[in-house]
């Protein structure tokens, strides 16, 4: 059996979609999980904060297992460890709380067998996992990834310092993935489809030549998405109008909801957050820095 000395894995959350790039962009945000993996008799995970107060302290942990998939994967046994679960992360937000705990995982399986993944495995397995790059991509890298996940292969592209600023404003009430997902249609015509990808492609170039007016102008034409989960997110609206009113480049739903992201000029986000959090006043609203590292693990 391994033995292992303790250690801890980092992972940051993530804003999925940036509005039109649906299961494809995401950004890497300055709040983390954390776990402090020591040696045990049989595995347990501790909550040691709020926001994972809930989650399961056995094997039907998500973090578990994702460990015990890839350690099949790779025909090893992990040996049992006891988890302490630290985060900031709130669940069912649209902050990728899964997506952090898949990497977790990923990264546990890792540690403890000794696997030495790359970047490019991690990716490969936890996209195969969510079924989409968009979260778990700047959970491993940091910054901005845009990625293409096909079951054959996963594609990304990497844009590691964005230099801006990032409001979130998270509603208190959850909003399942998966119920977020059950609002869209099944099908869009195929002239929307077009409008649709020309769309992505212009946020995507704004991107990467740092055009940040464009890039706000963009950020907010999404047509995937947005249209069919506003309704479930009355805060989206009321913040667009007022971040575009106080500065912010733009403003769009992140991930699945409820939470929302506002994008803002270096050294206006302080002062646009003042401002929502009056307005959104049942909502948290906080200057959140953007990860530039992804998942890292040391003692
Ligand atoms: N650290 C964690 N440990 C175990 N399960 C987790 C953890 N983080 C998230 N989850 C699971 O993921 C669910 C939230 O996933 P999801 O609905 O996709 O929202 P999110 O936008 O936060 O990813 C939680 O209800 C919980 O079941
Ligand atoms: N592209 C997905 C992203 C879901 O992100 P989450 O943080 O809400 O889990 C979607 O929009 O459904």
């Amino acid at each position: 059996m391994l033995t292992f000395d303790r250690f801890k894995i980092t992972v940051p959350a993530s804003s999925a979609n940036l509005g039109p790039g649906f299961d494809s962009i995401g950004i890497a945000l300055g709040r983390y999980l954390i776990l402090t993996v020591e040696p045990a008799e049989q595995w347990v995970f501790v909550p040691k904060t709020a926001d994972v107060e809930g989650i399961p302290t056995g094997k039907d942990n998500l973090m578990y297992q994702v460990a015990e998939d890839v350690a099949k994967q790779y025909e090893v046994t992990l040996p049992a460890a006891k988890v302490y679960v630290s985060s900031d992360i709130p669940l069912a937000r649209g902050l990728g709380s899964s997506a952090s705990a898949i990497v977790a995982g990923i990264e546990l399986a890792n540690q403890l067998a000794k696997l030495n993944l790359s970047q490019k495995d991690k990716l490969r397995i936890s996209s195969l996992m969510e079924g989409h790059p968009d979260n778990v991509s700047p959970s491993i890298y940091g910054g901005v990834v845009i990625g293409y996940h096909h079951e054959d292969e996963t594609y990304i592209n990497h844009i590691p310092n964005l230099q801006a600023e990032v409001i979130m404003i998270i509603p208190r009430y959850e909003l399942k993935t998966a119920d977020a997902r059950n609002a869209l249609p099944k099908v869009i015509d195929y002239r929307t489809a077009v409008e649709a990808g020309a769309i992505g492609n212009m946020l995507v170039s704004a991107l990467m030549n740092r055009d940040f007016e464009a890039v706000g102008t963009f950020m907010e034409k999404d047509l995937y998405h947005e249209l069919y989960r506003t309704k479930l997110v009355p805060e989206l609206a009321i913040a667009r109008v007022e971040a575009k009113r106080l500065g912010a480049y733009g403003t769009v739903l992140s991930g699945a909801g409820p939470s929302v992201l506002c994008l803002a000029p270096i050294g206006k986000g302080k002062d646009i957050a003042k401002h929502l959090a009056i307005k959104l006043s049942h909502c948290e609203v906080d200057v959140v820095g953007i990860d530039t590292k992804g998942v890292y693990v040391d003692a």
